[in-house]
Formats: C-alpha cells, structure tokens, sequence
C-alpha cells in the first residue's frame, strides 16, 4: 500500500479495476445521512472513486427521488459552482431502492438492479465489484449479511462487507456474531470492520509521531512518563438516541472501540513494518497485555436536568430510572516492561462542558533540585476539534527574568499548514476499503483481545446494579471525578501558570 495521492489511486485502480457499486444499507439513518453519502460525494469531488461507480441506497423506508435527495444532501455543503456541479453528476450515479432485510426476494431484486446497471454500462469480469456498507443496527446485520450472501454478492468481482460498530456486547455475543458472520463473508478478504476513530487524521498520526522522531522514542515508556489520560467529551446527551444508548452504555459505545483503539495506537510497539498485518499484530500484543479492568478503578456517571437541558432519564426513550453510565472513567494497566504501572486513564462522557477529544501524556517529575519545582511536562495530541500536537514545557521567561515559565510547543494544524483539507475519518475509511488497506480496520483477534478487558467489569456493573453518580447537564462529569484522578498521581497544573495558545508574558 502506498499513500501519496498517485499511489492512492493505483491501489484503487488495481483493486477495482475501474468499477463498484457501493449499497449503502440502512440510507434512512443517521449515519448513512450524515456521514456516509457526503463521505462518498466527497470522495467524487476529489477523483477517488473508480470510474463507473454506482451508489445505491438500500432501507426500509418509503422514499420518492425526491425526499431521498433532500434527506442525503442535506449535510453536504457546496461552496462553489464547482461543487454544486459536481453533486449534480454525483446524484446522476446515485439511487434509492425500498426494501427488506429479512426477505430473499429483495436481495435478489437489489442484485438484479446492480446486474441491469454493469450491463448497461458494459462493465467487465473484475470490474463488477460490490461494496456493501451496512450502517444498521446490529440487530440486523446477521439477517442483511446473510441475504447479500445469499442472493447479492458478486462472482464476477471483489465482495467487500463494511460493518459498523457495535461488535456484539461483550466476549460471547462477540464470539457468536463473528461465527455466524464467518461462513457468509470471508474474514481476511472481504469483512472490513470499521472503528471510524481509527480514520481520523491525529489518531493515524500518532504511529508518524512515535516511529518517525527519534525525539520520543527513549522516552516513550514508563521510565519517563507519569500518566496517560485519554478523553472523549460531548456536550450534547443522547438525545434521540436513547433507545439505542440505554441498550449500550458508553463503556460499549466509544471506550471498548475508539477509545481503546487509540490507546492501543498509542501504546503498542513498533511495528516491523507499516502494513495492515504487522501494524495489527503489535495491536493485538499491546490489548492482550493489558489487566482486566477492576470496580474499583472504575467510576460511572450519569448526567441530569440542568442549565436548561433534560436529563437523560427525561428522555422518552430511556427506561424509567435506568442506571445506564452516560460517563466513566477508568484507570487501565498494562502488564509489560514499558508500560508497568503506568497508568491509561480513560474518561468519556454525553452532556460535558465541552466537546473534544485529546490524549494527554504527562512526563514525571524532575530528578534533582536545580528546577525542583518546575510543572511536569506534557505532551499533548488534540484529536478534535482543532487537530494539534503540543508539548507543555518549561521555559526561561522571556525578558530579565530568569524564572522559570511553563509554556509550549505548538504545532496547532491550521496555523501551521496552509491548504490544510483533513478528509473526514468516514471518507478516508471507504477509500481504504476500496483500495484493500485494512491497516485502520479492526481484525478479528483485536476484537476478541478487547472484549476479554471489558467484559468481565461490564458483567460485575450489570450483575451488581451499580449506580452511576450523578452529574449536571454541561458539567466536568461527577463530583467524584478529581479525587479519582488524584489517585492515579495526574498532575493538574493551576490556571495562573499556565495560559493557551498566548501567554501574557508581561503578566507572569
Ligand atoms: N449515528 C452515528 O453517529 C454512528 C453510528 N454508528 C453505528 O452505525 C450503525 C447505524 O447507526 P445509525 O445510522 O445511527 O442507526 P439508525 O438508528 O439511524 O438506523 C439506521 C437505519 O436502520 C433501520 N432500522 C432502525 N432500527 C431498526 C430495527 N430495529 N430493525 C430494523 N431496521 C432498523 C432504519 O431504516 P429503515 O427503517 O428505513 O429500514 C434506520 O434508518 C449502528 O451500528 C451504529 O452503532 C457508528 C458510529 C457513529
Ligand atoms: O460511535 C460513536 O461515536 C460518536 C462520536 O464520534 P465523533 O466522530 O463525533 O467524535 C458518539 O457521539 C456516538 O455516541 C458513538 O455511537
């Protein structure tokens, strides 16, 4: 696999041969709405999508052309002319069909449909690929999946079956899922599982970060550093999607996938090549290393009516006084040479002060007394918003001052990159598939290695019934959470010491 733009393309080229039809099942959703067609168009607008291409829409619902137009266009934004021509052409490819996901006789109609549109466009063996991108409710996937199997897929081309999270509930639903998966689609050529955090720009950057500076690399372990948090936070509770969160929790909803792909990322060792497989071995090593999870470096919140916002219990789709965890944060250890006793602090929580997401890598204290009290450094990657990379150092305070002044280094993308065009995670995660790059996919093993850390805590918090402290709506999450993050020795560096991005030097 190769990754300039050329490259790129010669890797599609060669894998689809010039041709795919792409079925977005489940078009009526959110994420297909949202993120899958202005994803598709967006590679359309960027020549990344092989030359006769066909996009289909496959849910249950009704829709008339129109109201399918309306409903996919409506998060795609068009700036120019340009754009707006080229969404024109990119509709041209693009269609709807109403249909079943338990019923064979519409998945044969789907295959007659794509069959009817390579005929006319006279497409050959090779080019008649299929991509299948399935953004259903995992209630279904067993159901559609069996149906493409039996009735859609191609013999004269390459199948490829994209599957969204989640992947089954905890390690047996796991284990049965992929069973039942495994004799309808081929594990190694065709299922591509995607974890869209894996697709954003600052989270495929940290393996550059790590593995191309000789800047980090010593110091990369638990020699030097203290502690690692990562965290995700929204500031927006489920709404809308209660129904679908209650089933879940946030543990399963980003912390068992995207977040603990990134700390896998971030923790693994080098690996001995930058390919899907070896990048992946290093990955399943780095999950099979880490201890299982303990109550007691677990703290669960959920949040409540405040400032003007419900709570999540007001949700209509939320049981009545369910203890689902809309926060946690959880401390994780990981049982080898570089990592012992370091702690990975987790948090991620619906309904926070803020949204972002960030990983932060905090050094240990000074040895000696010249500079005895100078603040830890830190080392942080701002994976959203506003992609940046900086290191909170200590400085000689510019000026006759001879104190020592915490400030940083700062790579902040837009101020650094001119043209800077980050592709959404979703666009660069299909181009992957199309082209055969399952480096930022997730195998099999690395599923089975990440459900044997959470499952036996999410068991002891369903078993026992464990209820989530509460918290505000737009809050720093529950009460608890600073006492929590003191045991873990996270450093926190007063705001009179430390101001960003500009620091009033006059002032300190
Ligand atoms: N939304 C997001 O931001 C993200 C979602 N995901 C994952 O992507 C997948 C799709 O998510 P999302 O689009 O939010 O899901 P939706 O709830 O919007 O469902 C997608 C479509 O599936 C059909 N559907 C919904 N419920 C059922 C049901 N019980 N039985 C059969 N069909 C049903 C509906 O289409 P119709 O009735 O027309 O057939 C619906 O429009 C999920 O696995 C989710 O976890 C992952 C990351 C982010
Ligand atoms: O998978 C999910 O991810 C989103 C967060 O994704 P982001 O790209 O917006 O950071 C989260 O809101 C959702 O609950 C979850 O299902």
């Amino acid at each position: 696999m190769t990754s300039t733009i050329a490259g790129i393309k010669e890797d599609l080229k060669r894998e689809m041969q010039g041709g795919v039809t792409v079925v977005v099942l489940g078009a009526s959703g959110d994420l297909a709405t949202k993120k899958s067609f202005p994803c598709l168009y967006g590679l359309y607008k960027r020549d990344l999508l092989p030359e006769k291409v066909h996009i289909i829409g496959y849910a249950r619902s009704k829709f008339s052309r129109e109201q399918f137009v309306k409903k996919i266009t409506q998060h795609i934004k068009t700036d120019s002319e340009e754009d707006k021509k080229k969404l024109d052409e990119f509709l041209k490819f693009t269609e709807y069909i109403s249909g079943a996901y338990d019923k064979e006789e519409a998945f044969k109609d789907l295959d007659k449909n794509i069959s009817d549109w390579e005929q006319k466009n006279k497409l050959k063996k090779g080019q008649k690929n299929r991509l299948f991108y399935m953004a259903l409710p995992p209630s279904v996937f067993l159901s559609v999946a069996s149906g493409l199997h039996n009735s859609t897929r191609t013999t004269e081309g390459k199948n490829r079956l994209v599957i969204e999270k989640p992947f089954g509930k905890d390690l047996e639903s796991y284990k049965k899922l992929n069973s039942d998966l495994a004799p309808l689609f081929d594990e190694k050529e065709e299922v591509f599982r995607i974890d869209h955090y894996l697709g954003k720009e600052m989270i495929k950057d940290i393996t550059t970060l790590r593995f191309a500076n000789m800047l980090f690399s010593p110091l990369w372990s638990g020699y030097h550093i203290k502690s690692v948090q990562i965290t995700l936070k929204e500031n927006f509770g489920t709404e809308g999607r209660g129904g679908y969160f209650d089933e879940y929790g946030i543990i399963r909803d980003v912390m068992q996938n995207h977040l603990l792909q990134l700390m896998s990322v971030l923790a693994m060792e080098r690996p001995i090549r930058r390919d899907a497989n070896a990048i992946r071995d290093e990955k399943v090593k780095l999950l099979r290393s880490v201890k299982p999870i303990k109550m007691e470096d677990c703290l669960l919140g959920q949040y409540t009516a405040a400032n003007d916002k419900p709570g999540y219990l007001d949700d209509e789709t939320v049981p009545k006084g369910s203890t689902c965890p809309t926060f946690a944060a959880l401390a994780f250890y990981i049982n080898n040479e570089r990592w012992d006793n370091v702690p990975f602090i987790m948090r991620a929580g619906k309904a926070m002060e803020t949204s972002k997401v960030e990983v932060r890598i905090q050094f240990k204290a000074l040895p000696g007394i010249l500079f005895e009290d100078a603040p830890h450094n830190e080392l942080v990657i701002r994976v959203q918003p506003n992609e940046a990379i900086y290191i909170k150092f200590n400085n000689k305070s510019p000026g006759f001052s001879d104190d020592c002044l915490l400030t940083e280094l700062d790579l902040t993308y837009k101020n650094r990159y001119s043209n800077l065009q980050i592709p959404d995670a979703y666009e660069s995660l299909l181009l992957d598939a199309m082209r055969g790059d399952r480096a930022n996919f997730v195998r099999d093993d690395e599923l089975e290695a990440s459900w044997e850390i959470f499952t036996p805590l999410l068991h002891r918090i369903e078993k026992d019934k464990i209820v989530p402290e509460k918290y505000p709506y737009g809050t720093r999450g529950p009460a608890k959470l600073s006492k929590f993050m003191d045991r873990y020795g996270v450093v926190h560096t007063p705001h009179n010491q430390y101001q960003w991005p500009i620091q009033d030097v006059a002032e300190e």
